[in-house]
């Protein structure tokens, strides 16, 4: 069968993956300073070849697997290439006029739309300097003239880097999702533009169009068919969670959404940094929210929604998923330990498989208790690919997997 001829979707976290779609880290990378680094949500500065070093054997595990590896840069330039509408498109989301004032942004977007494909892919990822800009009349730009050189007339996006929260499928939808925080606003235009010009994309759907609220795809997780459990954090908000669920209703993509709480911090930004499913039945579990981890269940009824709980979420989960038990492998880590490992995405792994996940090979206590619970570990190395605290869960968007 070819490649192409695959159904895209997902109705699990575990169903045997196919097609992903992965961000090699580029250029963006090369833009952190340690002025800036923070506010573009990384905890310090990658070596980026290292990096890249890093992902490129990731891909390489996955495509061993027999998963077919999409590079968003590649995707994204063929967009261009593809269609005009798509490259106005991309460029008016990254032109700002507010910042860079009428005359040079209509000028900016008249260099940008001269430029070829893959320049313009890289100007759109990696963002663009002050001193970047070619040399043309507005060398008159007040707005040139005040900001410095290295300020950004086009933000990068290093965040890109983390796929999963941009855009999620869910049964053969799609869903372009909304980001919570500035550095990462943008990132969503890209899948946009991807998913609605891209051949291979063509007469694909979208889920939670209207997206009125944030939601992000790492706090989203497919427990079961027809089952979503959803994070309410830093990012995604309790509207945006309301929504998603209205959403998914509507279209009959879920019948239950779990809407869990997480605490509003850095090392729990998302709902995929706690827990993350290794098994149909079995997830992953940072011991110290065990026991307190709880969900509101919003169920489809007639004609509105019925809304129940708090109640604890391993037993709603169960339950809405209609197993018995939903297992938890027992890290069983001292408090250090299990926070440490936390902190560097233990807890965040994709599974390819039933029963088989790629990790981290740093989180060493973690991987050993999943090896020992009969769970199949694919270790990546992430000295640098985890600096911008994100695991082998957030750097990938599954486009296709076998239903389970
Ligand atoms: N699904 C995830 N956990 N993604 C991790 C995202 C990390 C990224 N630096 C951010 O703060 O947004």
């Amino acid at each position: 069968m070819n490649a192409d001829d695959l159904a895209l979707g997902a109705d699990s976290e575990v169903g045997r993956l196919r097609a992903v779609l992965l961000h090699r880290p580029g250029a963006e990378l090369q833009r952190l300073t340690p002025r800036n680094n923070d506010q573009l949500l990384f905890d310090g500065l990658p070596w980026v070849e290292r990096a890249q070093a890093e992902h490129d054997a990731f891909a390489a595990v996955l495509r061993e697997r027999g998963v077919e590896v999409l590079l968003l840069s590649d995707i994204l330039t063929e967009t261009l290439a593809g269609s005009g509408a798509a490259r106005m498109q991309g460029i008016s989301a990254a032109v700002d006029v507010r910042r860079l004032g009428r005359p040079l942004a209509t000028e900016l977007a008249v260099y940008l739309r001269g430029i070829a494909p893959a320049d313009l892919a890289t100007v759109l990822t990696a963002g663009m300097t002050f001193d970047e800009l070619p040399i043309g009349p507005s060398a008159q730009s007040l707005v040139r003239r005040m900001h410095n050189g290295v300020d950004f007339v086009i933000d990068p996006l290093p965040n890109l880097l983390f796929t999963r929260d941009s855009s999620f499928w869910i049964g053969a939808r799609v869903a372009i999702t909304a980001l919570a925080l500035r550095a990462r606003v943008r990132e969503a235009s890209l899948t946009d533009l991807i998913y609605a010009f891209h051949p291979r994309f063509l007469g694909v759907r979208r889920a939670y169009e209207s997206h009125t609220a944030p939601v992000e795809g790492g706090d989203v997780l497919l427990l079961a068919p027809g089952v979503v459990a959803v994070g309410v954090g830093e990012r995604t908000t309790p509207a945006g969670a309301e929504a998603l669920a209205r959403s998914l209703f509507d279209d009959d993509l879920a019948h239950t959404v779990l809407v869990v709480p997480i605490e509003q911090t850095r090392a729990t930004m998302h709902l995929d940094t706690v827990c993350t499913m290794v098994d149909v039945d079995a997830v992953v579990m940072y011991p110290a929210i065990r026991e307190s981890l709880s969900a509101f269940v919003i169920e489809r009824a007639d004609p509105d929604v019925q809304i129940t709980g708090p109640t604890p979420f391993l037993e709603a989960a169960a339950a809405a998923m209609g197993i018995g038990k939903l297992r938890v492998i027992d890290t069983g880590l001292d408090r250090v330990t299990a926070e440490r490992e936390q902190w560097d995405d233990g807890n965040n792994t994709l599974a390819i498989e039933p029963g088989v996940v790629v990790a981290y090979e740093r989180n060493v206590e973690t991987n050993r208790r999943l090896e020992a619970s009969g769970i199949e570990v694919l270790r990546i190395s992430g000295s640098e690919l985890g600096s911008g605290r994100g695991g082998p869960r957030c750097m990938s968007c599954p486009i296709a997997r076998d239903l389970v």
